[in-house]
């Protein structure tokens, strides 16, 4: 019998089926959707996919700002970390939406990071994490997200197709985001979203190299968005993708690092 290695990627989904279980004793399924129908009505989404849209439209690049405090590569990327401020800080420097990673475990996450940023701004919010289970989606809803992440690499094509559509009827956008060709595949076969990524990180072992994008990007229907993730550091790694008519990025570490994360932004992104 041939037994899987634990790969990073494989423990933290381990981790969120248990989360899910532990999570369902507190709050009921019911009382999620009672939440998230709420959410639609006193908080409903922003629009993520048409902000991206918007930027790129003036010329500008889209550009996804995460928050995020740490991760399983790298660490702790951040000590002074206040939300609210980093959010401010990613509108004034140009930012079309907010990633905020709400996974607990491995990158220091937390909801209340979600509401906190996206209450101090104006700018759609995309839940970063690692989504299983019917009950995330109503999760994120209810707590605000405008768009979820569906990681080809964590779930069957079945599974894909439920929780697209379900967060797709919530008001929410999704983005799918691909590592490889057979999850390209899959993303395409079995979700419909305008928001491709394209993960230049390997999350199985970390690897990182911007040649994923170029690699996959021609295989990409043009009706969809591509999201070019990870790994995205200098102006040059900015140039690179926008002569090859990528214009969407999904960038966390080198803003983290910054004191002013805004400033960076504006620093790679300006041309
Ligand atoms: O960032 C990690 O170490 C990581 C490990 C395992 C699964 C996912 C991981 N990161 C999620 C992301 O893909 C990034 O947060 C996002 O694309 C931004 O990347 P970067 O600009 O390189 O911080």
């Amino acid at each position: 019998m041939q037994v899987e290695t634990p790969t990073i990627l494989r423990k933290i989904v381990a981790r969120k089926f248990e989360e899910i279980n532990e999570r369902k004793l507190h709050t009921s399924y019911a009382d999620l959707e009672a939440a998230a129908a709420d959410a639609n009505i006193h908080n409903p989404s922003r629009g993520f996919a048409k902000s991206l849209r918007n930027k790129i439209h003036n010329g500008d690049a889209g550009v996804i700002a995460e928050i995020k405090k740490a991760s399983p590569s790298k660490g702790v990327l951040r000590e002074l970390f206040v939300p609210a401020d980093i959010a401010k800080s990613y509108e004034k420097g140009g930012a079309a939406c907010l990633s905020v990673l709400t996974d607990r475990d491995f990158f220091q996450g937390h909801e209340d990071y979600l509401v906190e940023a996206r209450a101090a701004c104006q700018l759609p919010v995309i839940r970063k994490d690692f989504i299983v289970d019917e009950y995330q989606v109503l999760e994120a809803r209810s707590i605000g997200a405008d768009c979820i992440l569906l990681i080809a690499a964590c779930l069957s094509g079945e599974k894909l197709r439920e929780l697209d559509l379900m967060a797709r009827d919530l008001g929410m956008d999704v983005l799918v985001e691909v590592h490889n060709r057979p999850e390209l595949e899959l993303a395409l076969e079995y979700s419909s979203t305008e928001l491709l990524g394209i993960n230049n990180r390997d999350l199985h072992t970390f690897e990182l190299s911007l040649e994923h994008t170029f690699e996959l990007m021609g295989d990409i229907p043009s009706d969809r968005l591509i999201v070019t993730e990870s790994g995205i550091h200098t102006k040059d790694d900015v140039s690179i993708m926008r002569e090859k008519d990528i214009h969407a990025f999904l960038v966390g570490e080198a803003f983290m690092r910054a004191q002013e994360p805004g400033e960076k932004l504006a620093e790679l992104f300006q041309a």
